[in-house]
């Protein structure tokens, strides 16, 4: 494999609450790949990703990402107020996204249909579809995304499939943590509960 590295993890180890995680873990994410993290409840998947994004140091090792990475957590992150498009192009402006990959997005989550609703008033799954479309949008090579797939449909499921493959033969890369099948094609798997 040739393509760039988007993400490294060097002799990684990772405490949280007093007990340790895992330690020496080495990963690298180039592009075109995608990651899968499996492994029971609390066994550090999210950690990963936090630590991949950034928001959580490393107790040892090195971890380098691709700058600003797309990422996908339980929080929303988006004003609730908005209808859906004005809420996504709030996010795009900041980062300076033009508008027509919002719509871009957006379609590709099938929500144009639900552009002016506010976003408190949409379902689970519907909100789940949002923020996905604000990591699409984003246009970050590097995509970290927490349980994706948690809340959709099998449309929708299959819409999240789509993109990832499109990111990924666009020089993307995905690191997904999942309890299911996303329908990520040539994945490498990484079970983090066997890492303790
Ligand atoms: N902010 C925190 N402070 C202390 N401990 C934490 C914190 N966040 C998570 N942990 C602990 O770290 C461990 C790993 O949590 P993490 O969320 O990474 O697991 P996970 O594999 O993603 O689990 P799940 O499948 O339930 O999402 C758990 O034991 C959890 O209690």
């Amino acid at each position: 494999m040739t393509g760039a590295v988007l993400l490294s993890f060097d002799g990684v180890a990772c405490r949280r609450g007093g007990r340790r995680l895992f330690s020496g873990l080495s990963i690298d994410l180039r592009a075109g790949e995608a990651l899968v993290l499996t492994g029971p409840n609390g066994a550090g998947k999210s950690s990963i990703i936090r630590l991949s994004a950034g928001l959580l140091a490393p107790d040892e090792g090195r971890v380098a990402a691709s700058a600003s990475p797309g990422l996908l957590t339980h929080d929303l992150a988006l004003d609730d107020m908005l209808g859906v498009e004005r809420a996504l192009r709030f996010w795009a402006r900041l980062d300076g996204v033009e508008e027509a990959a919002v719509r871009e997005a957006m379609d590709s989550m099938d929500l144009m249909p639900l552009a002016p609703v506010p976003v408190r008033m949409l379902s689970s799954g519907q909100k789940r579809r949002v923020a996905l479309a604000r990591v699409i949008a984003g246009g970050s090579r590097l995509w970290l995304l927490d349980e994706p797939g948690v809340g959709l449909d099998a449309h929708s499921l299959t819409l999240l499939a789509d993109a990832m493959r499109r990111h990924r033969a666009a020089g993307g890369g995905v690191l997904a943590a999942t309890h299911m099948d996303i329908g990520l094609e040539n994945a490498r798997v990484l079970d983090v509960g066997a890492m303790a």
